[in-house]
């Protein structure tokens, strides 16, 4: 559904993302993980628009859409979340969710109408009137994610949705993705909870320093000596081996 094909974007000096390819499978739940500064939300924002890469094509169900603003990925069906969440605090709850809304339903009362479906489906029935500063954490991640899917995509962009919320709150979260996806929409999800990566993705692709280094199902990524590395340090895979081993 979506693929990237050497992907680079540089910053001056810095090169944020350096000739990165993968692909996203149409129905799945893929992963994007690794450490802080490794280019994750780079990749997200070229996939989606907001930043043009400075070499490299993004494809959408085929079709080149790399320099495509991020209006026209959405019509097409690509809707992304942002890891600092900003809602319009002066607007209702529902209110933020009808932005997205709009995409698809111009009218004001089949907005609305939209909006309250989907924050409901998205547990927040009871504060849909109320002004969004008013939420916690928790209910802001899911106005969040309830305004992207407002804009009723087929792949669903996820940055980070869990970061700051506590282990119960993300155990109530994991199984709504769960069912966004079972619904038919693909996610592909930036993430640090390895046990959240672990429980929701089938594939799992390893950013390290800009470079793709590691692609695969969550638990052979996780034994990879360079995806091992990358998080630790050189050496530290061998060093876990050897503590592993049995002594004689
Ligand atoms: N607009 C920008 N201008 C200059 N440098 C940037 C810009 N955006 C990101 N960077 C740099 O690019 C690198 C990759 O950043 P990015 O935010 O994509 O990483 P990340 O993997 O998402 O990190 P984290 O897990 O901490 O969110 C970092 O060194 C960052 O400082």
């Amino acid at each position: 559904m979506l693929v990237v094909e050497g992907l680079t974007k540089r910053f001056a000096g810095l090169l944020a993302v350096n000739n990165a390819s993968l692909s996203v499978a149409e129905g799945s739940i893929t992963g994007l993980i690794g450490p802080n500064g490794a280019g994750k939300t780079t990749l997200f924002a070229m996939a989606s628009g907001f930043l043009a890469p400075s070499a490299g094509r993004v494809l959408f169900t085929g079709e080149d859409i790399t320099t495509e603003a991020p209006h026209r990925r959405a019509r097409r069906g690509i809707a992304r979340t942002f890891q600092i969440v900003k809602p319009f605090a002066g607007l209702s709850v529902r209110e933020n969710i009808a932005v997205g809304a709009y995409l698809r339903h111009p009218q004001r009362a089949e907005t609305l109408a939209s909006a309250t479906l989907i924050g409901e489906r998205l547990g927040l029935g009871p504060q849909l009137d109320k002004p969004a500063a008013s939420l916690t954490v928790a209910g802001r991640k899911r106005l969040e994610v309830a305004r992207a899917l407002a804009t009723e995509p087929k792949l669903l962009l996820l940055d980070e949705v869990l970061a700051g919320l506590n282990p119960a709150e993300i155990r109530d979260i994991l199984p709504l993705i769960r069912a966004i996806r079972d619904e038919g929409v693909t996610i592909f999800l930036i993430e640090h909870i390895m046990q959240a990566v672990m429980t929701l993705c089938e594939t799992v692709h390893v950013l390290a320093r800009g470079e793709i280094i590691a692609v695969g199902p969550p638990d052979m990524v996780c034994a990879d000596p360079k995806v091992i590395e990358a998080y630790l340090g050189p050496g530290a895979a061998a060093r876990l081996n050897a503590a592993e081993a049995p002594r004689a």
